[in-house]
């Protein structure tokens, strides 16, 4: 992926994006907006090792491609699926500074996904490497560990009720995907019949 311009405050969205949601969407605009970054990079998971199943990596790049079209300030990074093993924060960091060497770097991620940061790949690491931004998604009091609370920003937005699981529900109980994920994406999972029985 090629970003032109001097993009100095970049975020960072990982997920395993199965699929992209308008969840993902709206909390990547609301933390550009809140924050003054330029971009946002949606950074699909290769292999996200803490999720049970998820589909191929191919499907979930291609939906993610479709879901920031037309938004000029999200963009796809494939560092994570470009690197074989197991998906760890610390290694996108780690090639997101080599390709943005002067950047400041925002990881966002939901506070559901910051309570178990300290499972993570060299967790203790990860405060030198970017500024993690946690979202309210669930209300619950956030607990900072204490190694990573230099390099925490709890933000309170309002975030959409909107899961990947209730997408991928709502596909087994054969129901709509309206107002859940992009058209863009509901056309892709359609075309290529994801989701239609439990992984
Ligand atoms: N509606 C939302 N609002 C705010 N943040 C979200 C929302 N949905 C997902 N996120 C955040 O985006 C990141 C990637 O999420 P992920 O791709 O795992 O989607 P998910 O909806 O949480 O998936 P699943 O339901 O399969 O667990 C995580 O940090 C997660 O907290
Ligand atoms: O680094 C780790 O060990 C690690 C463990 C679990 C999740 N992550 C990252 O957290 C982000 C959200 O993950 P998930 O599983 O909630 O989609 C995504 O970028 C993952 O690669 C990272």
């Amino acid at each position: 992926m090629t970003v032109t311009g001097p993009h100095r405050r970049i975020g960072i969205l990982g997920g395993t994006f199965d699929p992209p949601q308008n969840g993902h969407i709206a909390v990547a605009l609301e933390v550009i907006r809140r924050l003054e970054l330029e971009l946002v990079l949606f950074v699909p998971a290769g292999s996200p090792w803490q999720k049970t199943e998820a589909i191929s990596a191919q499907h979930r790049v291609a939906m993610s491609r479709l879901a920031i079209a037309g938004h000029n300030s999200l963009a796809l990074s494939t560092v994570d699926v470009d690197r074989d093993g197991p998906t760890f924060t610390v290694d996108t960091l780690r090639d997101l500074r080599r390709e943005y060497p002067d950047a400041d770097l925002f990881f966002i991620l939901g506070d559901e996904a910051f309570e178990g940061i300290e499972t993570w790949k060299s967790f203790e690491e990860l405060a030198n490497l970017a500024t993690f931004v946690v979202v309210s998604r669930t209300g619950t009091p956030v607990k900072v560990p204490a190694k990573l609370s230099p390099s925490v920003n709890l933000l309170e937005i309002t975030t959409l009720p909107i899961s990947s699981t209730l997408c991928r529900e709502r596909i087994q109980e054969g129901k709509a995907l309206e107002g859940l994920v992009p058209s863009a994406v509901a056309d892709y999972i359609f075309d290529h019949q994801l989701y239609r029985r439990p992984q």
